[in-house]
């Protein structure tokens, strides 16, 4: 629930951004020929329209009234000809405004795409996935709308307006001066309108979410519900969140029903005062038929164009709100940046010196605490200890994904902060502790770090990994899909594909955080014969929860609140009869216990 309550939809930007909507109009900037031609496109689509009108006019007054047949005539061809014309355009407008919002939407995506992959963990353990998603998704999109069919609405409802305005004065300019004051009315009575109706909708999607979480969390969680006999509580609650949903629903189905009305009202007002002006003076010949037939048409011409700019100025908040998430995104700064002149040291061979390291994330706490350690080259260091201790952190810290906050790490001597992120980075191969595996084949997968890899080299690593035995026995072997994020396997196989991976990528450093769940015995000894192969002539860390699989480690350190608690090699902590040799032997006895009875429950997996 907290997730829902903290994520939940920002509020509705009520205030107009003038740098946020130049922001959002600089996009369309790259693509500015697409613009001109819709926008041109658009124009004359709406002049055109006006333009009919007043050939109707002339119909009726010329043609009809007059009856000159000659000039019905040429009235006739010169509308057929320009409802060519117009019918052109107006292909032309919407194939262009659509390829302007798929660039746009492109140009969006591209480079939040492009922004993520630089941001630091430090982001992402912060940031909701479904919030980044919602940006790359709905707010691209509607951004995309604003700067196509925002922008050609908003130029149609202008043109409309002023050509019939033009027109207008051009028939009967005192008529139409009276026309001129009821738009700003017509204008505001419909940016009320809509900013409540808006208002409404947002608090209704708003309120869905809510009820949706709440669905999800007491279908999830309906055997605590039961055992607690949280029942009415939580009907209570959920019918609390409903009810505001009927209110804010009611109020938007009310405010929609009411709008239409009063813009028929408004127009209905402007033509009552045509007929009523033009029937005080019919007599004196203020005005012909054609004249007053053409001035109810520009009317209603113009009254649609105004509610319809409501409209979109209210879209325009929405937007601007999504465009200031999007930019937030994309404006965000890495924690972590390469230096100025970081370099990238060819190798990482050397050996590698945490000097009096200490860590803390976001909310300040220390993690590690003045940690020190210097590894030879070519050493296997395995971290054990407590949950929380801060193993995966130094880690972390060695693969940079933090940073100290002070003291410094070496590698071969030298600050690895003066390295490019990228000539650490792609030396050191990480096993994860929930190993990731992408949508797509095995071999796909295996191959992930090393794309040149060819078919040969991917199955001898996945042999090397002992990957190979289960992968041959998928009915397509290699090339069987892993499912999205690899959930069509166990996590034994996908830490086997991942050491396989590691193992094809022949990194310079190797970083294990073993997995915690429970895999069988064979796997287990398949991922140690793996990660043996790994370690072999590589400086190696290993976070390491079933103690078996390090007793060969060169040196061992129990990590606890930050700090190094034992070190040694496993025959040297197991004598010395402290913390490491209490942790290995309660293992040791869950395991037996567990082999002799099986029924007796889970195996101490994590220390
Ligand atoms: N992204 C994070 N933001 C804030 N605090 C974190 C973050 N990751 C870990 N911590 C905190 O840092 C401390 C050390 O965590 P760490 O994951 O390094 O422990 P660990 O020894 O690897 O534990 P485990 O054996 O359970 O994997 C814990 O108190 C944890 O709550």
């Amino acid at each position: 629930m907290s997730e829902i309550e903290t994520f939940e939809e920002e509020d509705f930007q009520t205030r107009f951004s003038g740098k946020t909507f130049r922001r959002i109009l600089a996009l369309t900037a790259p693509h500015w020929k697409w613009v001109v031609g819709f926008l041109t496109t658009i124009m004359l689509v709406s002049v055109l329209d006006a333009f009919f009108t007043y050939l109707g006019k002339q119909i009726i007054d010329v043609g009809i009234a007059g009856k000159d047949i000659s000039a019905l005539l040429r009235i006739f061809y010169l509308y057929g000809g320009l409802t060519i014309i117009q019918s052109v355009m107006v292909f032309l407008f919407i194939y262009l405004a659509g390829i302007l919002g798929e660039r746009v939407r492109y140009d969006l995506r591209r480079n939040m795409f492009n922004h993520l992959q630089d941001l630091s963990l430090s982001y992402y353990s912060k940031t909701p996935v479904g919030w980044i998603m919602s940006r790359v998704t709905s707010d691209s999109d509607r951004v995309a709308e604003l700067v196509t069919w925002g922008l050609v609405d908003t130029t149609w409802a202008v043109m409309n307006i002023t050509t019939s305005l033009v027109f207008m004065f051009i028939i009967q300019w005192q008529l139409a001066l009276i026309v001129l004051v009821l738009v700003p009315i017509l204008v505001y009575i419909a940016i009320q309108f809509r900013k409540r109706i808006l208002h409404s909708y947002r608090t209704v999607r708003k309120l869905n979410s809510k009820i949706t979480g709440s669905f999800n969390e007491n279908i999830t969680g309906v055997r605590v519900v039961k055992s607690l006999g949280r029942e009415s509580e939580n009907l209570a609650e959920f019918s609390h969140i409903t009810g505001e949903m009927y209110k804010a629903s009611y109020r938007a189905a009310w405010l929609s029903a009411l709008f239409l009305p009063t813009v028929q009202i408004v127009s209905a007002i402007a033509i009552s005062a045509v007929v009523w002006y033009t029937g005080g003076n019919f007599t004196s010949s203020a005005m012909t038929i054609g004249g007053i037939q053409a001035f109810i048409t520009y009317i209603t011409f113009m009254m649609w164009p105004v509610q319809d700019l409501a409209r979109v100025y209210a879209e325009i908040q929405l937007s601007i709100a999504s465009a200031e998430r999007i930019f937030s995104l994309v404006d965000a700064i890495p924690e972590i940046l390469d230096r100025e002149n970081a370099f990238d040291p060819g190798k990482l061979t050397g050996d590698i010196q945490f000097d009096h390291v200490s860590f803390s994330y976001d909310d300040g706490s220390p993690v590690l605490k003045d940690f020190s350690l210097s590894v030879k080259r070519g050493e296997t260091i395995a971290l054990v200890g407590p949950t929380g201790g801060g193993k995966t952190t130094i880690v972390n810290l060695l693969c940079r994904f933090y940073e100290p906050t002070s003291g410094s790490i070496k590698i071969g001597g030298c600050d690895y902060r003066d390295y490019s992120l990228y000539a650490i980075q792609s030396r050191i191969g990480v096993v994860l502790q929930t190993p990731h595996l992408f949508s797509g084949t095995i071999a796909e997968n295996i191959r992930y770090g090393r794309l040149n890899a060819t078919r040969d080299e991917v199955e001898s690593a996945a042999r090397m990994a002992g990957a190979a035995d289960f992968i041959t026995k998928f009915p397509r072997g290699f090339d069987e899909p892993v499912g999205e994020g690899g959930n069509m396997l166990s996590v034994g196989q996908k830490q086997l594909i991942s050491l396989a991976r590691a193992i094809l990528a022949q990194p310079e450093i190797f970083v294990m955080d073993e997995a915690t769940s429970s895999v069988d015995t064979l796997t287990e000894a398949q991922i140690q014969k793996g990660m043996e192969i790994m370690m072999n002539g590589r400086t190696s860390f290993i976070v390491a929860h079933r103690l078996s699989t390090i007793k060969k480690a060169d040196r061992i350190l129990v990590i606890e609140n930050g700090a190094i608690a034992e070190i040694g090699t496993h025959a040297e902590l197991l004598k010395k009869g402290g913390k490491y040799h209490n942790l290995y032997t309660r293992q040791f006895r869950n395991q037996m216990t567990e082999a002799y009875n099986p029924l007796s429950g889970q195996a101490a997996t994590s220390n």
